[in-house]
């Protein structure tokens, strides 16, 4: 069995291909939605989210997203400190879910924007990362999020470039076309895989 990391740069695509590897039989485990898990409302995770950010940090007994967002994207400090608190209970979730794939005898797609930023590839077989030019993940990225590009850039600039990630890559799914063209570049990707294993 195999344990495939993908990743990207923010906005570059990497739920989009990880719904088709989805569709292809692949079982996805996705880093956001186990850092949503990680601070749950009633969560340990939130709580300390709240002891480290205050009393805005916390809306309507939810984590406040938007004013997390505000603070982490303008501030390496307190996004060191965010993600101190949330990647270790994302580590533990994502491993769990990862040895029930495996145990099911699953092929199984670790969905991790931070993979490179946080030196995970040696926790996975091989790293396929979703890449598209700075300028087009700029526009994708104001678009779907409805921010300012100077908040849009924050956000950018707060991971290791696309280009980097592009180069470390082990194999390259260019989403810079439509997503009919997508498509096309993942089956191609999925059909090479499945001829080595
Ligand atoms: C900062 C938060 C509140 C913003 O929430 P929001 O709903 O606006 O964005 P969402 O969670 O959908 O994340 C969108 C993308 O932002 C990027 N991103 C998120 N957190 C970080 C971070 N700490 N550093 C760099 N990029 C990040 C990723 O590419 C992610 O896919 C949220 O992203 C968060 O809790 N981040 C900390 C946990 C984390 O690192 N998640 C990323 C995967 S483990
Ligand atoms: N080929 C495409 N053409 C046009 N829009 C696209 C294409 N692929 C993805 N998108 C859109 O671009 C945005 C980013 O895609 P997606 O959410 O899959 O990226 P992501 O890498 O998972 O983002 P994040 O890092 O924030 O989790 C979405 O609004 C999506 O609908």
């Amino acid at each position: 069995m195999t344990v495939i990391g993908l990743t990207g740069g923010i906005a570059s695509g990497k739920s989009t291909v990880a719904q088709l590897l989805q569709g292809q039989g692949f079982v996805i485990v996705d880093a956001d939605i186990a850092a949503r898990q990680a601070v749950a409302p009633g969560s340990e995770g939130l709580r300390q989210v709240a002891a480290a950010f205050g009393p805005d940090a916390v809306l309507n007994g939810e984590m406040n997203r938007a004013y997390i967002g505000q603070q982490i994207f303008h501030d390496e400090d307190k996004r060191h400190k965010l993600n101190s608190i949330i990647h270790p209970i994302v580590r533990t979730i994502m491993e769990e879910e990862k040895e029930a794939a495996l145990s099911e005898g699953q092929d199984v797609i670790m969905d991790i924007p931070l993979l490179y930023e946080n030196k995970l590839e040696e926790t996975v077989d091989t790293v396929w990362v979703v890449y598209i030019p700075e300028k087009l993940q700029l526009e994708r990225l104001m678009k779907r999020n409805q921010l300012s590009e100077e908040s849009a850039r924050a956000r950018i600039t707060s991971q290791i470039s696309i280009e980097e990630k592009r180069k470390r890559a082990d194999i390259v799914i260019d989403n810079s076309g439509t997503l009919e063209d997508l498509k096309i570049n993942v089956d191609t990707v999925v059909k090479e895989y499945y001829k080595s294993h």
